[in-house]
Parts: C-alpha cells; sequence; structure tokens
C-alpha cells in the first residue's frame, strides 16, 4: 500500500476526504513522542519492576532497538495469535513503525512487548503480567479507599445527583490512565477542567430511563424506574433483588426489539473499573437493566487496561472495604453469578483496528444491547477512526456504522475528537493549551 493511501484508509460513508488516518512520522509531534518517548520509558519501567532472567532482557533489548532504529518485525515462534495478527496486518510488518497508523503501531508495540517477557510462551513466565506491579500499587494506594469510602455519602444524594455524580466518575476515572502517567511524569496530570467539551449526559439517562420505563420498576412495585436522572429510586441500595430486576425489565423490548441489556466496554484497570462497576451495580439494582455485558481485555495492553484479573481483583477491594463499598461488591458478585453481569474478553478488543472492522460475533454483541457504553480514549480513537477529523464532525455521522445505540465516556489524550461546536473549538484553541492531549478535558457524547 502506497504512503498516500495509510494516511486516506479504508474508505467510509460521510468520511469527509481529508479527514486523514493518524500516523507518527512527524518529529515532536505527540503521536512520535508516544511511540518515541513513551515506549521505550515503559520498556524501562518493566525491566525495573520483575525480576526478569537474562532472555526476557535480551528480548526486552531486541525489542527498545527494533522501536527506536529498526523496522516492525514479525511475531516470531508458535504463537496462538500468529492468524490473527496477519488478518489484523494491512502491510505495515517490515515498514517503519513512524510511517504505520499510530493505532496499528501502539497496538502492536504492546502485542511485542508481551511477545518478550514471555507471557504467551509455555514455562515460568507464561501467564505474569507485566503491568501487574502497577496496577497493584494503584489498587491499594490512599486514593482508592478515598474513592470507596466516598460511596458512603452517597445516598444522600438525589437520584438526579447520583446520575450525575456516576456518570462523571466513571468519566474521569479514565484519567487513572498509568501509560499515560508515564508521559506525564511524576507532578501527574494537570488540574481537569470541569465543563465537558461535549455533553450528552442527559441523552445517556434518557436511553437508560427508557429502559427502565419499557419494564416495571426496579423495586418490583409498578411505579417507572427511571424518570431522568432527576427521577426514580436511583438509590443503589432502593432497589429490588436481583431476580426483581431480572423479572421486572424481561419482558420488555424498549428499543425496536432489543432486550434491557447494555454493554460497557472497560478501559482502565482500578481507579476507572472501579466507578464503572458502581455505575454497573447502578444499573442493575437501581434503573431496572436486566444484563450488563462487561469488556475487558483478553491480555495486558496498554499498561493498566482491564482484564478479568482486575474485575475479581476490584470486587475483592470492594467487599474488603466494607460500607456501601461492600455492599455494592456483594450485589455484583450475585449479578455475576446469576448471569445478569456478564464478562466478555473477546480477542478484537486487543486488535489495532477501529470498531468498524470488528468481527461479525462483536458485532451481534453490541447490536443485541439498548446501549453501548465505550469508555476512555483507545475505545474513543477505535470507535469513531483514529483520523484527523473536522472537529465539528457529529459524532452520529463518525459513528454511523455502529450496529446500536452508542455513548461515549472519555478523557482527551490524543489528538482524535469530533462533535464539538464550532464556538467550543473557538475557545479551546484560543485557550493556547495542548487541550486535546492533555488528560485535562472531558467528553459525554451519545446517539440513540
Ligand atoms: O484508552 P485510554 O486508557 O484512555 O488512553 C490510552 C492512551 O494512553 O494511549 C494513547 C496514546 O498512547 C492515547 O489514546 C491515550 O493517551
Amino acid at each position: 500500500m502506497a504512503d498516500g493511501d495509510i494516511r486516506r484508509g479504508p474508505g467510509r460513508l460521510g468520511v469527509p476526504s481529508d479527514a486523514s488516518v493518524i500516523l507518527s512520522d512527524v518529529p515532536g509531534s505527540f503521536t512520535w513522542k508516544v511511540l518515541h518517548e513513551r515506549h521505550p520509558a515503559l520498556i524501562q519501567k518493566v525491566r525495573d519492576a520483575t525480576p526478569y532472567d537474562p532472555d526476557r532482557l535480551r528480548a526486552l533489548d531486541l525489542l527498545l532497538g527494533e522501536i527506536t532504529e529498526g523496522v516492525i518485525g514479525p511475531l516470531r515462534g508458535a504463537t496462538h495469535d500468529r492468524d490473527l495478527w496477519e488478518s489484523w496486518d494491512r502491510g505495515h510488518l517490515g515498514r517503519r513503525w513512524d510511517d504505520a497508523p499510530f493505532l496499528w503501531a501502539e497496538s502492536y508495540f504492546y502485542r511485542k512487548l508481551l511477545a518478550a517477557v514471555g507471557y504467551f510462551d509455555p514455562g515460568p513466565w507464561w501467564g505474569v503480567d507485566p503491568f501487574e506491579p502497577f496496577k497493584q500499587a494503584e489498587l491499594f494506594g490512599g486514593a482508592v479507599d478515598d474513592e470507596l469510602r466516598a460511596l458512603d455519602g452517597f445516598s444522600a444524594l438525589s437520584p438526579g445527583e447520583q446520575a450525575q455524580a456516576l456518570t462523571l466518575k466513571a468519566l474521569w476515572g479514565n484519567r487513572a490512565d498509568l501509560g499515560f502517567l508515564i508521559s506525564a511524569g511524576g507532578s501527574g496530570l494537570d488540574v481537569r477542567v470541569p465543563g465537558l467539551v461535549a455533553d450528552d449526559s442527559a441523552l445517556v439517562w434518557s436511553m437508560i430511563d427508557d429502559l427502565s420505563a419499557a419494564g416495571a420498576s426496579p423495586a418490583g412495585d409498578g411505579s417507572p424506574a427511571g424518570g431522568g436522572p432527576a427521577a426514580g429510586d436511583g438509590s443503589p441500595t432502593g432497589g429490588a433483588s436481583a431476580a426483581g430486576g431480572r423479572s421486572s425489565a424481561g419482558g420488555a423490548s424498549p428499543a425496536g426489539g432489543r432486550s434491557s441489556r447494555v454493554c460497557l466496554v472497560a478501559d482502565n484497570a482500578g481507579n476507572e473499573l472501579l466507578p464503572d462497576l458502581v455505575l454497573i451495580d447502578h444499573l442493575l439494582h437501581a434503573r431496572g437493566v436486566e444484563e450488563v455485558v462487561l469488556h475487558v481485555k483478553p491480555s495486558p495492553y496498554y499498561v493498566s487496561d482491564a482484564m478479568m484479573a482486575d474485575v475479581v481483583a476490584c470486587l475483592r477491594r470492594m467487599s474488603a472495604a466494607g460500607g456501601r463499598a461492600g455492599e455494592i461488591g456483594g450485589r455484583l458478585r450475585e449479578a455475576m453469578g446469576s448471569g445478569r453481569l456478564l464478562v466478555r474478553a473477546h480477542a478484537f478488543a486487543c486488535a489495532p483496528l477501529p470498531y468498524e472492522e470488528m468481527p461479525g460475533d462483536l458485532r451481534e454483541d453490541f447490536a443485541s444491547a439498548s446501549l453501548t457504553i465505550m469508555k476512555g480514549d483507545l475505545n474513543y480513537r477505535r470507535l469513531v477512526g483514529d483520523r484527523y477529523w473536522p472537529p465539528t464532525t457529529p459524532f452520529a455521522v463518525a459513528t454511523e456504522y455502529f450496529p446500536g445505540p452508542v455513548a461515549a465516556l472519555r478523557t482527551l489524550k490524543s489528538e482524535v475528537v469530533v462533535g464539538l461546536e464550532a464556538g467550543t473549538v473557538t475557545a479551546l484553541e484560543a485557550s493556547g493549551k495542548p487541550w486535546r492531549v492533555s488528560g485535562t478535558h472531558g467528553l459525554i457524547q451519545a446517539r440513540s
């Protein structure tokens, strides 16, 4: 494929021709720095965090050499996902890392890092998560203690305030991104800007309320469960048992034949996954949603991306915290046991491709959901396409291909953005701040 073709990417309905695919080939640019500064720093951190043997250390050195001076090399040896990666290659093997799409190059880097540490190889390093030390430190840090304790005051909020608080916790939890923090350095991220650059939260909650209203109340008393962020029961402890929610919502078909089912596509573990789980509990327990499917990564990815092991660790952490956090953790365990909370780890979750290219089974999963909530920056890039979109391109146009209602909760940590008002773009540009990539700004976007 010629360079021009890589930039243009596959054609898309409704995509302006100037929305070129983001590469990393401009020295000093944000994407170039991710490949040339963040990834080498991460290799060093991984080396320091785990006492690897000489073979693993040599492999990490080779990877460092490849990403700094070499071209994109193939996966070596017999690996379980060779066929997958062959199908995901778009002619980038053998090219310079900088010349592949940024999304492709980053994803493949994480796969090669797992190869270097022997994560998939039979032997002593099989299944040893190179990012586990960082995730553990975060999960057992004081910030998580504070967040879990804060749940105790939650029931004092009005239902509308609860809806707002849950959404914002889940949104800003996305700042807990250990890969991004490597670039941010010891001082951490700059202070967040509270006003969102786009805020479709009212639409999100009205979609959720539609689901609830189509069934009976989660309390099983026949009263409507939703009514917007400011209506309904809303209390995480005030609803019915799991069985009550299931029977009430199960008979209805709120969205043209869809069942009351929400997919949440998780991003980071720890301080992001915890509020996601609290939100899920709220949907199941207080909003009458029948079933939630939580999508996680099948293997370590982008440092802190959540896997099944992280879901289990968060539930244990909640239970151990006691109080309201413990209650929520207990209900979520029950929901997992009864099948109302399903966890999926689809291979495509670690694919270097936009969701537009998702396989049929994943498409069906999202198509059968009344709402899919995409968390985080990488999911956003994959949802709308990792391109230099004109920022006023409507979110609905960029997600037109998606097989069902979809919402995005994201802090801005990369260059792509759509769905902004022209005035908002003007004001953000006038600020002179790196608002697209600093992790200080957030958005909630949705289309029904
Ligand atoms: O998906 P997340 O955790 O919100 O962010 C992933 C991320 O750290 O990686 C990319 C740059 O390397 C950006 O999309 C973003 O900064």
